[in-house]
């Protein structure tokens, strides 16, 4: 995995510098920036997010396919796109939305929308992530849209992951956090039971997920599915063969692992800005 870091301050411009290997990730640090600062200005988690997005949006060019993103940190990317739209520095962009939420977003915005049927090839997919490991690969699905984002994220050429550092973790279930599965509503509590018992040794609580409007109704999909979210104490160890149990189960419709699909992730932290690729 490579990397390029931006460092940031209030002063301008970004000066190049070179970076050593470093021996302990086995990484190299390209193109990066250094930049003569006088102190750091200070940044919330929407800036660091908001930095992320605008720094993957130097991606974008006139022309493409995109898939839009679901969550706090793609819905910047989605109002840089609409701005850039309605300025003329970008144009001819068809999005592909991952949700019911980011396709109302980017109608708002002018954003011209299609579908996978009708886009089978997306040029560039930018989307947050819950969790990001040093293979890239990720946990997502926090914000519900799983399904959709793994189909609309796996049919683009390039899929760039935009994050504040908080969604790092040396290894994926590892913050402690819900990593989402999203099943049939038929029988939703066989599942959840079996999904507990698959990951017994990674002390795993299973939840079904609720609508978070003070009721205790189920949360339900865009795709009128339920979310069985799973806790884990301990860190997946090989997310491929846990991927692949999750899905044989009958009745899973997908899960949050994403893995081996992110080909560059942006990371926004107070220091810097790091693009991170494999
Ligand atoms: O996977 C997602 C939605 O299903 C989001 O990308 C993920 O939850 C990150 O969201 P946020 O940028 O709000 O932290």
């Amino acid at each position: 995995m490579a990397s390029l870091s931006l460092h940031f301050s209030s002063a301008t411009p970004f000066v190049p510098r070179a970076t050593p290997l470093n021996p302990r990730t086995r990484t190299r640090t390209l193109k990066p920036f250094s930049i003569r600062s006088q102190s750091a200005p200070v940044l919330s988690q929407d800036d660091l997010k908001r930095l992320a997005a605008d720094k993957a949006v130097e991606s974008v060019k006139s022309g493409m396919v995109l898939g839009l993103g679901t969550g706090s940190t793609a819905a910047f990317v989605v109002d840089k796109l609409g701005l850039l739209l309605s300025t003329g520095q970008l144009s001819n962009i068809v999005g592909i939305p991952t949700s019911k939420r980011t396709q109302e977003q980017a109608a708002s915005l002018n954003i011209p929308l299609s579908t996978l049927d009708l886009h089978p090839h997306i040029d560039l997919a930018i989307d947050g992530a819950d969790e990001v490991d040093p293979n890239l690969d990720l946990v997502k699905g926090r914000g519900g849209a799983l399904l959709r984002e793994k189909m609309v994220e796996a049919a683009s050429s390039s899929f760039i992951v935009v994050a504040d550092d908080s969604k790092l973790v040396s290894g994926l279930g590892g913050s402690g956090l819900a990593m989402p599965v999203e099943v049939v509503q038929f029988c939703w509590k066989y599942n959840l039971v079996r999904l507990q018992g698959l990951f017994k040794e990674l002390g795993c609580e299973a939840k079904l997920r609720v609508a978070g409007d003070g009721s205790e109704k189920p949360y339900v999909t865009d795709n009128g599915n339920y979310i069985v979210d799973l806790y884990f104490k301990n860190p997946i160890q090989d997310g491929f063969a846990a991927g692949k149990e999750i899905s044989a189960m009958e009745g899973v419709v997908e899960h949050g692992l994403f893995l081996g699909m992110a080909t560059s992730v942006i990371i926004a932290g107070k220091t810097g800005v790091e693009v991170m690729t494999k």
